[in-house]
């Protein structure tokens, strides 16, 4: 066992609307769209692991809170980088639920993996890599250059670095979240997306025309409708924080839900969730995007 490693913290993502751009090549693909990067993400420890203590031609044992798992974009990303070692993800996030999990996976184990051994590849490099392996595995298109970001981005064009081009929106808000369940990338992303990627850049025509929080909610329940993706305990949720909105939130966005892509996921700003009932996790937008933590021998 070699023993080096290093740490990433990558913030979670929720997606409020998106278009599906594919392409041939995987740094060209992505989406267009916008969401919120949060306080509440994923730390990804890679420890590198000597060829002689490797039990097969894996590049990777992968933990996820303790548990083993499989995210193929972690494997795609070390064999980029040609780097053997073990991945160990702590989150509090549910996974499989919207928050870009399998992107943070990729973008923290490329920083990671960097660090500990030693290769010597820029911010933009690793993003590409990590962009590109969660696009191969159609697990999310958007989700890994809005993480790099940080903040609320707004993604203009689609694609890696060299791409995509990025904005945002210029805020900062307390978030709450209840998930009800998994709803698989995977299967929309290869299922029809004409519709969606219609209703997709009509949200963001909105939200370039008037770049503030309540129209990025606003077109993300527009959007939810029109592509027809919204689940019925996500509507009701969202419902029943339009009907409590009108109670004093100390942030002043009362009654602002929306759906999380893609996943059974209701997301909120300030207290929303709250005064409707519920009972939600709580973190912030994150100010800044994914970072080494750490680095240890
Ligand atoms: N326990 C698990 N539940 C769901 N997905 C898991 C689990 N362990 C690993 N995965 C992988 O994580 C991916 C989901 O990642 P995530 O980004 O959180 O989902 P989403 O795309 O909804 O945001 C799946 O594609 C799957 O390959
Ligand atoms: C919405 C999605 C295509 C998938 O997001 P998630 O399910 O969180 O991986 C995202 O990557 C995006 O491009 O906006």
């Amino acid at each position: 066992m070699n023993g080096k490693r290093a740490t990433a913290f990558v913030p979670g993502h929720v997606t409020a609307f998106f278009s599906a751009h594919p392409a041939e090549d995987p740094a060209a693909a992505g989406s267009r769209g916008a969401g919120l990067t949060l306080s509440d993400g994923v730390d990804v420890t890679v420890t590198l692991v000597d060829d002689a203590d490797a039990a097969d031609d894996s590049p990777v044992a992968l933990a996820l809170n303790g548990e083993p798992a499989t995210i193929g974009a972690v494997g795609d990303v070390l064999a980029a980088l040609d780097v053997r070692a073990r991945v160990t993800l702590a989150t509090d996030l549910p996974v499989g639920a919207g928050f870009g999990v399998s992107g943070a996976a990729a973008l923290g184990t490329a920083f990671a993996a960097n660090a500990a051994a030693d290769r010597g590849r820029s911010e933009n490099e690793l993003v590409r890599i990590a962009h590109e392996a969660e696009v191969e595995r159609g697990t999310g298109l958007g989700d890994v250059v809005a993480q790099a970001r940080g903040g609320i981005p707004i993604r203009l064009e689609p694609g890696a670095p060299g791409h995509g081009v990025l904005d945002g929106v210029p805020a900062h808000a307390r978030v709450e979240y209840v998930t009800f369940g998994e709803l698989s990338t995977e299967d929309v992303l290869a299922g029809d997306t004409a519709a969606l990627t219609q209703a997709g850049e009509r949200a963001l025509s909105r939200l370039r025309a008037d770049p503030r929080l309540p129209t990025l909610m606003d077109a993300s329940r527009e959007f939810a409708e029109r592509a027809d993706l919204l689940v019925p305990e996500v509507a009701e949720a969202i419902e029943a924080v339009a009907t409590a909105g009108d109670s004093e939130d100390p942030d002043g966005f009362g009654g602002s839900a929306a759906m999380a892509m893609l996943g059974r996921t209701v997301f909120a700003l300030g207290t929303g969730l709250s005064d409707a009932g519920y009972d939600p996790a709580v973190c912030h937008t994150h100010p800044a995007g994914a970072r080494l933590v750490g680095e240890a021998q």
